[in-house]
């Protein structure tokens, strides 16, 4: 794993490195293979960077975009982590429909959507059971318990290890969520964080030692490069010799 980490002054120029690092990843992906596959975070601190792409031209019909986790409602609640991706960014470009592959949360079951969204990956990535497929691109955030993506602390997804997909538990709220062996199996996993009230949680996260079922962030140690990207207000305490 190669960590990388960068403390930009303000959220602005958080958004603009996030969006260059998204880029350049794009561009090294689309270099060396027929598509680029991108998963998305959800929460707020993404929009911004989701708005900057939307104005970016880019190859759409080679950008295949998936969701790392996503809140168990209908695509047009205001929670939905792909609304908000739709709105942003994905509604204003031209990406085929097929290139978007949202996490389904259609069926009143949970379990059964997670595995129903496991086999579309398995499928498109063309990877059969027992092996994960790669990802260029995950794009995660970090809530103020240190969770990332749907992984919760002290949560049994923190567990999985024989699965993609599985279900995550926000304080006994369902969601669909990557579990942390797919993600670590990209060539690229960047976190944007922003914010003051990270502060506690990224302490923990950049100790020498804490326990990950508490800090789950701490999971994420992929096989390719690992960037946190924070802004100042965020990012304040991690002195650089620390990191
Ligand atoms: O619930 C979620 O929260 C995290 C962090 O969100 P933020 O609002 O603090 O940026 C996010 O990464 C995750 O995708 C989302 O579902």
């Amino acid at each position: 794993m190669k960590k990388l980490v960068e403390i930009l002054p303000d959220k602005q120029a958080l958004i603009d490195r996030s969006l260059a690092l998204v880029l350049e990843k794009i561009d090294n992906a689309l270099a060396e293979r027929e598509f680029c596959t991108i998963a998305l975070s959800g929460g707020s601190t993404p929009k911004p960077l989701y708005e900057a792409l939307a104005e970016q031209p880019l190859p759409w019909e080679k950008i295949h975009v998936f969701w790392g986790d996503e809140r168990y409602v209908s695509p047009d609640h205001p929670d939905s982590n792909q609304r908000m991706a739709r709105l942003a960014w994905l509604d204003r470009v031209p990406l085929p429909p097929e290139n978007i592959h949202p996490a389904p949360t259609d069926s009143q079951d949970p379990a059964l959507d997670a595995s129903r969204y496991e086999e579309e990956i398995r499928q498109w990535f063309g990877v059969p059971a027992h092996s994960l497929p790669v990802f260029d691109i995950v794009l995660l955030g970090m809530g103020d318990d240190g969770h990332t993506a749907s992984l919760f602390p002290r949560t049994e997804a923190l567990t999985v290890s024989d699965r993609c997909i599985t279900v995550g538990d926000k304080d006994g709220q369902p969601r669909i969520t990557f579990t942390a062996p797919l993600i670590d199996r990209s060539r690229a996993v960047i976190f944007v964080v922003a914010g003051e009230s990270k502060r506690p949680a990224l302490r923990q996260v950049f100790a020498p030692s804490a326990d990950p079922m508490e800090y789950p962030s701490r999971l994420i140690q992929p096989e390719g490069e690992l960037w946190w990207l924070l802004d100042r207000a965020a990012g304040e305490e991690l002195q650089p010799a620390r990191i």
